[in-house]
């Protein structure tokens, strides 16, 4: 099978296997998936399915043992070298002796924008994620939620229309998760996107998703792909609905079948 043009990430019969001390470790195990331009692909499972080894596989960041990968119809090597996509880690990463502004600024430097481009950057992407006024403060000036918005606008600082997100509201008490959420999918709608997100929360991954990649552990695979049917509009109060109920019933289904409690 070929990748169909319009997908960002293709994979195919994807494995990777960790040599370990104790032996080998399947974290994929022939993955296939598609994710097209415009997707918001949320990538859920317990511990050790393979997650965050996926998006760094396509990150370039682990090589893959067999199968096929392309990024934007590219090698991952290719793809991060053509700076394809921009990565927001589970904990927000700022580096805490450079301010808010200096810390967006970080990629573009390692780019070699000039200063104008780089400050109408930084002020084009704290505004997508509200946090103008901000950018003199450090980091450990700002709460969790902030941090994190202003590592998605690091990330977002050079324009890459692939976004990798592992966990990053995780740390995050539920109201504040709420409203990132909220602003992410405003985010993405604006920007047209395409978003791959690892989480741990049905309702996360229901509420945000286009798609939503159910995985397993064990070796790590998929075991379901959820199109999903909501609209694009999606009040928070949206999570009530029979619709919603729904899809989150298939998500808690597909990981109650891959799990195994013999640990
Ligand atoms: N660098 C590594 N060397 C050896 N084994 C690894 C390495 N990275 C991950 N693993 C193993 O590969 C499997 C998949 O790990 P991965 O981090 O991708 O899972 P995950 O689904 O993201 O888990 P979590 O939800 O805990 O973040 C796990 O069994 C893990 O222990």
């Amino acid at each position: 099978m070929t990748s169909s043009a319009s997908s960002v990430v293709s994979a195919r019969n994807l494995c990777l296997t960790y040599d370990t001390n104790d032996g080998p470790v399947h974290a994929l195990s022939n993955v296939d998936l598609d994710v097209r331009k415009g997707d918001f692909v949320s990538f859920i499972g317990p511990s050790g399915c393979g997650k965050t080894t996926f998006l760094r596989v396509i990150a370039d960041l682990e090589r893959k043992t067999s199968g096929d990968i392309s990024v934007n119809g590219m090698s991952p090597e290719d793809a991060r070298k053509a700076r394809a996509y921009g990565y927001v880690f589970q904990a927000a990463a700022l580096y805490p002796w450079r301010t808010i502004e200096k810390n967006i600024a970080l990629p573009l430097e390692i780019m070699g924008y000039d200063r104008q481009e780089q400050a109408k950057r930084i002020a084009r992407t704290l505004d997508l994620v509200n946090l103008n006024g901000f950018e003199h403060k450090f980091p450990w000036q700002l709460s969790g939620g902030m941090q994190q918005r202003a590592s998605i606008a690091r990330a977002l600082a050079f324009d890459a229309d692939l976004l990798l997100m592992d966990e990053p509201f995780g740390a995050l008490d539920e109201i504040v998760r709420d409203h990132l959420n909220e602003q992410l999918l405003k985010l993405w709608k604006q920007t047209n996107k395409t978003i791959c997100f690892v989480t741990h929360s049905i309702p996360e991954a229901v509420y945000l998703s286009t798609k939503i990649v159910v995985m397993s552990p064990r070796p790590g695979r998929v075991t379901d792909v959820i199109e999903s049917t909501l609209p694009a509009e999606r009040p928070l109060d949206i999570r009530e609905t029979p619709e919603f109920l729904e899809i989150a019933h298939r998500v808690r289904e597909g990981l109650r079948a891959g799990h195994s409690y013999e640990e």
